[in-house]
């Protein structure tokens, strides 16, 4: 499969050049995007990466990189992954989409995008966590609201850009499912100042930042006299390129979707 790795000089641009390069063949970059202007363009991808050279210099056409390749790998910006969406899916690719951030016009677009061509889009692509998103799902169904209190807190590197992470937004996503509330009514995403006493039912986030931290969650389930804390640490951005990889290969012989990782897992 011939890929096109956009970002291809940022933090997890880089990681997914490494990623590719592990698959023995089956994956290959023949493609590597930044944006006009950008101080990497012309550089060899593979070098980029701390690989050998690809003989794969960084472009700032989009169009021409796409005409290259079988997929695209995205972990970028909101407004540009949800413009690639409509680019990709009008050349019937594969699109895995890992940016977060996305606004609700974001996410319409993407959504209209998959009716022609498969999107595997999550906040996070790594087995861990959606295992975990799994097991929340079932946690807050046997621990219900007037029980036990649902908080997320997440941790990540002075670098990020928005909050709270994708991956506390799907693992609140997977709890509101468990409960069978409607995530956004429910959700609290900032306290601050007077707040009164806690709404029962809600779920509750705390965002953190500072430092390198590639990505720490805990999702908190606490009751009278107990607490049940399921969490999840991240060493190293492999694990989100591994999944990204991954989904990309598996979704090559899918229908034209809007697919999750755990659907790529056998998760969902
Ligand atoms: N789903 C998951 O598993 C994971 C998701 N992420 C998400 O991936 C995204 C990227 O994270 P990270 O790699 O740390 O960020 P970086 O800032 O290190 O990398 C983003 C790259 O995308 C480039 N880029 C942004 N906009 C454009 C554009 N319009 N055209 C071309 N290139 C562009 C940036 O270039 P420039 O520097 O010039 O802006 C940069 O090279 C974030 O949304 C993050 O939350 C991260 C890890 C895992
Ligand atoms: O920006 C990051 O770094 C990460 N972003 C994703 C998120 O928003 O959850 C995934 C991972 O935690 C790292």
């Amino acid at each position: 499969m011939n890929l096109l790795i956009l970002g291809a000089g940022g933090r997890m641009g880089r990681s997914l050049v490494r990623a590719v390069s592990e698959t023995n063949g089956a994956a290959r970059v023949s493609a590597a995007l930044e944006r006009d202007g950008s101080q990497h363009l012309g550089e060899d991808a593979g070098a980029l990466a701390g690989l050998s050279p690809l003989g794969v210099p960084v472009t700032a056409d989009l169009d021409a990189a796409l005409a290259l390749v079988d997929g695209v790998l995205d972990f970028t910006a909101p407004a540009f992954s949800a413009e690639v969406a409509g680019r990709a899916a009008s050349r019937g690719l594969v699109h895995v989409l890992g940016t977060t951030g996305l606004s609700p016009e974001n996410e319409a677009a993407i959504a209209a995008a998959a009716s022609g061509a498969r999107i595997v889009k999550s906040g996070n692509m790594s087995l861990g966590v959606n295992l975990l998103a799994a097991l929340v799902e079932e946690a807050a169904r046997a621990l219900p609201p007037g029980l036990f209190d649902l908080e997320i807190i997440e941790m990540h590197h002075r670098h990020k850009v928005d909050a709270p992470s994708g991956t506390a937004l799907l693992l609140g996503e997977a709890a509101a499912a468990g409960r069978g509330v409607d995530f956004t009514q429910a959700s609290v995403r900032v306290r601050d100042g007077h707040t009164g006493p806690r709404v029962e039912g809600t779920i509750g986030f705390a965002t953190l930042r500072g430092g390198s931290v590639v990505g720490d969650h805990s999702v908190i389930l606490a009751g009278e006299g107990e607490s049940v804390t399921l969490s999840h640490h991240a060493a190293d951005r492999m694990i989100f390129a591994r999944g990204a990889v991954r989904a990309a290969l598996w979704a090559a012989g899918k229908p034209a979707g809007l697919y999750s990782m755990r659907d790529v897992l056998g998760l969902a």
